[in-house]
């Protein structure tokens, strides 16, 4: 009998068969290929390692198809694929990380087992900040050696004077999104209503709980509220927030290190199975994901046959889940699908009022009209639009009037491009000179770090992407780096002409043309 082919050498194979077809990749994109090794192989599922999270989400979004084909052709069977980044090189850039940031207390790092990067990237220091009594960030005892915790955007406001959430260590919640400061309208007061149910009476009516809708209309705000206000009312309730990335990661560090060991796996089912809230955001990405997939289906029916409450975010409804298997979209639509539209004018401004108001910044009813008109579609960009608005009277020391809003707000278009991390990061580099690698790359020079931290904060206010998720494009570098490049950009835009200018100019050119070209 042949022996079974390694893991390594079904790649070999697969890779060569990959350069025998016509894939549709940039060139950037095929460069991706020779990142790939196998380094395991677990009966049929096989664990690629790649260098960083871009070849990840190429072979996630461009490759699964042909890999998949291919894998079937090599071994003559079914093949999942898992994809995790190497450890070694998250390892070398965590300890860059520690070397550079002497001031990082050790009440700073994680208590983790795994190597994780804490705090700060080496690029930014906490010193390069002027906040002074900025929160120490609370970094979490599960962390991964891919991810270190995942953000809950739902109270991300961007603005030098609210503080901005960390995670509970515990349960990964953001304990500012909650239900008093979640402003109810038309379009999101059935969701809130039976979220609210749902936080009150776990496991019971609504379960699961399925929330969808598009970006920035308060998904994760209500998830983390359902896990806040469920506390609030019985504190010894096991809860736990987590998103796809987050969970895939750990499944996949799990899956690794269960050659040598199962407590790492163990571990890794306790802290999703034994809970009595589950609390899963963006669903929609653990699309294509197969092993990641078959891994929630179970834990999903553990936790549902034990009567937990589990609640699930995502941007389409259960039935327009592509990539996801019949089976699981009917586990989501056993409970209860509910939407959230777009807010009206009137919730627009009623949630425009409470920004306000946290900010502790006055702003008259006509203003607040004309930014609500402005933006119409999603809460994070009408977020962003108040923000412009006090920067541009703090840097002018100009009272907040409707004509100053109309200067500020004369570029801000609603528009259907859709503008990407990619597009954003190729707009920043041409606007200061410099190249896409250098943005994202480790340089520490003052005008790249500048440029750098523009685009992490462009990221934040014209994509849905997660502080997380923008730190991996970026790098791989840690979300808390992220949060601190948005309120350092945030804060600057109300004290430097040249910083409102460069986030003004630069979204107006995305809004337009979707990027901003070389001059
Ligand atoms: N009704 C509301 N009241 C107060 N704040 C809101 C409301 N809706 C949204 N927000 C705020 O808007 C921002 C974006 O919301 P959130 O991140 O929850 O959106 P989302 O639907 O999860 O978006 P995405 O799909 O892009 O992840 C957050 O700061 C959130 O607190």
């Amino acid at each position: 009998m042949s022996e079974p082919m390694s893991a390594q050498e079904i790649w070999d194979k697969t890779y060569q068969l990959l350069l025998d077809q016509p894939l549709e990749l940039t060139p950037r994109e095929a460069a991706c290929l020779t990142d790939i090794s196998a380094t395991n192989m677990f009966g049929t599922m096989i664990v690629l390692t790649v260098s960083n999270e871009f070849t990840r989400t190429v072979i996630e979004k461009k490759l699964h198809a042909s890999l998949t084909a291919a894998f079937a052709q090599v071994t003559g069977q079914t093949i999942t694929f898992v994809i995790q980044i190497d450890p070694d090189v998250l390892a070398r850039q965590s300890a860059t990380t520690t070397q550079t940031l002497p001031r990082v207390s050790a009440e700073h790092t994680s208590t983790s087992q795994f190597p994780v990067i804490t705090a700060q990237s080496p690029v930014v220091t906490r010193d390069s900040f002027d906040f002074a009594e900025e929160p120490a960030p609370v970094t979490t005892t599960t962390s991964l050696p891919i991810v270190e915790a995942a953000d809950a955007k739902g109270d991300m406001t961007i603005t030098p004077t609210t503080t901005m959430s960390y995670r509970d260590e515990a349960t990964h919640l953001n304990k500012n999104a909650r239900f008093d400061n979640f402003v109810p309208g038309d379009s999101n007061k059935f969701a809130k209503n039976i979220a609210l149910a749902a936080a009150e009476r776990p496991g019971l009516e609504y379960n699961p709980l399925f929330i969808y809708g598009a970006s920035g209309l308060g998904k994760t705000h209500l998830l983390n509220a359902i896990g806040n206000h469920a506390l609030l009312m019985n504190p010894h309730l096991r809860v736990r927030y987590t998103n796809s990335e987050e969970m895939t990661n750990e499944f996949v560090y799990a899956l690794e290190q269960s050659r040598h060991t199962n407590t790492v796996m163990n571990d890794f089912n306790h802290r999703y199975r034994d809970v009595d809230i589950l609390l899963v955001d963006d669903i929609q990405f653990i699309a294509g994901r197969d092993a990641t997939v078959e891994w929630f289906f179970n834990t999903f029916n553990e936790l549902y046959e034990n009567g937990k409450q589990i609640a699930i975010v995502s941007d389409v409804a259960p039935k327009n889940l592509k990539g996801l298997p019949d089976r699981l979209i009917s586990r989501f639509n056993q409970g209860l699908p509910v939407n959230i539209d777009p807010p009206a004018h009137e919730l627009r401004v009623a949630i425009l009022r409470m920004k306000a108001k946290t900010q502790h910044v006055d702003i008259p009813m006509d203003v607040l009209d004309l930014i609500a008109e402005k933006v119409t579609d999603n809460v994070r960009e009408l977020e962003g639009a108040l923000t412009r608005v006090v920067a541009m009277s703090s840097l002018n020391n100009k009272q907040i009037t409707k004509s100053l809003a109309e200067q500020t707000l004369s570029d801000y278009t609603n528009t259907t491009i859709e503008i990407t991390p990619a597009n954003i990061i190729t707009s920043v580099a041409n606007y200061y000179k410099l190249t896409f690698d250098d943005v994202v790359g480790s340089s520490r020079t003052k005008n790249v770090a500048q440029a750098r931290q523009v685009a992490m904060y462009m990221s934040r206010e014209l994509t849905s992407m997660s502080l997380v998720d923008i730190g991996a494009i970026f790098g791989g570098r840690d979300h808390s780096t992220v949060m601190h490049a948005c309120r350092k950009i945030v804060s600057e835009m109300s004290e430097n002409m040249e910083t409102f200018n460069a986030v003004k100019e630069l979204t107006a050119h995305l809004k337009q043309n979707g990027e901003y070209a070389a001059r």
